[in-house]
Parts: structure tokens; sequence; C-alpha cells
């Protein structure tokens, strides 16, 4: 069984920078990462891939040879992409062996709930190679700080959720930087727990632009509430302790911490009631630099 990470959110949400820090930190903790870039907009890498759909197709010559602009682009290339999935599976085959998996892909959110092609690329993966995979959502934490703006996170959190159809973890991404954007209206859990949403319409009221559409904002964020899905952790990923919380989470939800346990019912029990107490602590981390190698 091979386990890993889809890694999703809107463009500048901490994506590349998020597999690049997640990769050291399970480095760091014993694990064997493959980093695959899907996101054919990504010029600069931060990391090493081990695959890169670069090699397959190019944005830049998709926009000049069909006369795309880069979002219409980038729809072609995952296109193109699950037209040739056997290229992926064959470059992923290898890495089967003993590999964690991160998947880098592009921001465009339409890939994410409105087109099919992102999804069947990963729904392809998971059943022909076997994999355990959890999407992990990116949202930029300077968000909350506006309620508008929040809300239209949690509709766009909600759809990829039910879009994708993974075990799922939504990331208030870039938390260290929350308090440079002034003070929040309500408490951090507020925010994280998605529990009330009814206190934001008396923020919203303030400014009469938002106050004439108080009856569609409440009606939205019914929407939400109804569904009971939404809520996030919180990331510094420059925080080793908070990857290291954000990596507990993760692996309950794609069972990675039940990975190579007996499969009697004691052993089961024996980790799902327990602390997960395992390997994240057993290395001596430098207080951090966004390179954990330092
Ligand atoms: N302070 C802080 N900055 C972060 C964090 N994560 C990412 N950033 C910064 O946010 C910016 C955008 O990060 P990227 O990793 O390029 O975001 P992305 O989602 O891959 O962006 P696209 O490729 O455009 O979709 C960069 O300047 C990062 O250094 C974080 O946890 N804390």
């Amino acid at each position: 069984m091979v386990f890993g990470q889809v890694v999703v959110g809107p463009p500048g949400s901490g994506k590349t920078t998020y597999c690049n820090g997640m990769s050291q930190f399970l480095n760091l903790i014993g694990r064997k990462v493959a980093i695959v870039n899907l996101d054919p907009a990504n010029d600069s890498l931060p990391y090493d891939c081990a695959v890169n759909i670069e090699d397959l197709v190019k944005l830049s010559d998709v926009m000049i040879e069909h006369s795309l602009g880069p979002n219409g682009g980038l729809v072609y290339c995952m296109d193109y992409l699950e037209k040739n999935i056997d290229w992926l599976e064959e470059k992923l085959k290898p890495l089967l062996k003993d590999h964690y998996l991160l998947f880098d892909f592009p921001g465009q959110v339409e890939l994410f709930f409105l087109h099919s092609n992102a999804k069947n690329v990963i729904t392809k993966l998971i059943k022909k190679l076997n994999l355990r995979l959890t999407a992990v959502h990116l949202v930029d934490a300077h968000l909350c700080s506006d309620p508008g703006k929040y809300i239209s996170a949690l509709l766009l959190t909600l759809s990829t959720m039910l879009h994708l159809e993974l075990p799922h973890i939504n990331v208030l991404s870039k938390i260290d930087l929350i308090e440079s954007y002034g003070k929040l209206a309500f408490n951090l859990d507020f925010y994280t727990d998605v529990q009330d949403l009814s206190y934001l319409q008396h923020q919203l009221d303030k400014d009469p632009r938002s106050a004439k559409y108080r009856k569609l904002t409440k009606e939205l964020c019914d929407v939400v509430e109804h569904f009971s899905l939404v809520n996030f952790t919180t990331l510094d990923i420059q925080d080793k302790e908070s990857v290291g919380n954000l990596v507990k989470l993760i692996d309950k939800t794609n069972g990675y911490i039940f990975a190579g346990i007996d499969a009697s019912a004691v052993e089961f029990s024996k980790i799902a009631m327990g602390a997960p107490d395992w390997d994240y602590y057993r290395y001596p981390f430098c207080p951090f630099s966004s390179d954990y190698s330092n």
C-alpha cells in the first residue's frame, strides 16, 4: 500500500512551499518522499521532484499552439494528462515500493470543482496503483480577516471536498502571518471550527455594500452549516510542531498509522484508542527555518 497527499488550494495559498517543507519534515522522521509536480505553471521548483508534468506537456507550448490563456492552458494540460495517464503510472511505478507521495497540483480552483480531469487522474491512480491519498486543501489564513472572503473560502472548500471525494483535511496556511492583517473579529477557534456563522452577519452588516446581500449571505452560510463538513486546522510551514500535528492528522485519515500492524482487532484497537505517540518526536529538530535541513 502506498500513502500520500494530494495538495490543492487557490493560487498563492502555499502548495509548493508546503510540498517542500512537508517533504523535508517527512524525510527527517524517516520516510522516503517523492514529490510529483502536476502543476505545469510551476516554473522554479524549490524541491527536487521525482515526476514533473513538464516532461509530458508544457503550459507555454500549449498556450502558443492552441492560442489559449493560462487558465484555458491549464485545463488543456489536465485533460492531456488524463488522456496520457499511462505516462504518469509508468513514472510512479518505481516509487511505489517504498515512497510516500506528495502530489503538487495547480492552483486554478475551477480544476477542483468544475472540471473533472484532475479528479479523474487522482481516481485512476488510486484504483490502478492502490494508493491511499488524503487531500490537503490549503487556504490562506488572511481570508479570515474579511468576513466576505472567509465565506467565499468556506464555499470553495466545501465544493472542493464534495468534488474530490477523498479523505480531506482543510488547512489555514500561513497562520504565522494572521496577526499582520489586524486583529480578528473572533477567536481563531471560530474560524477553524466553522460552528455558528450567524455571528459573521454582524460583521458584514457594518459594511453597507455587504449588508445589501444579507439574505444571500445567510443562505450561503446555511448551506455550509447544513453540510457540516468544513473545518480547518492551522499551519505555519516554518514551525516543526505545526507540521508535525498536521502529519498526525493526515496519517489518521489516509490510514498510514495502521500500515504494517497486525490485522487483529487487538492490534487495531491499540492504535485507534492510544495516543498517537510514534516517530514524530524521535528526531531532534533545529528551531525552524523554512529549510529543515539547516
Ligand atoms: N509566512 C509564511 N509564508 C508562507 C507559508 N507558506 C507559503 N508561504 C509563502 O506564500 C507564497 C506563495 O507560496 P507558494 O508555495 O508559491 O504558493 P502556491 O500555492 O504553490 O502558488 P501557485 O503555484 O501560484 O498556485 C510564497 O512567498 C511562500 O513563501 C507559511 O506557512 N508562512
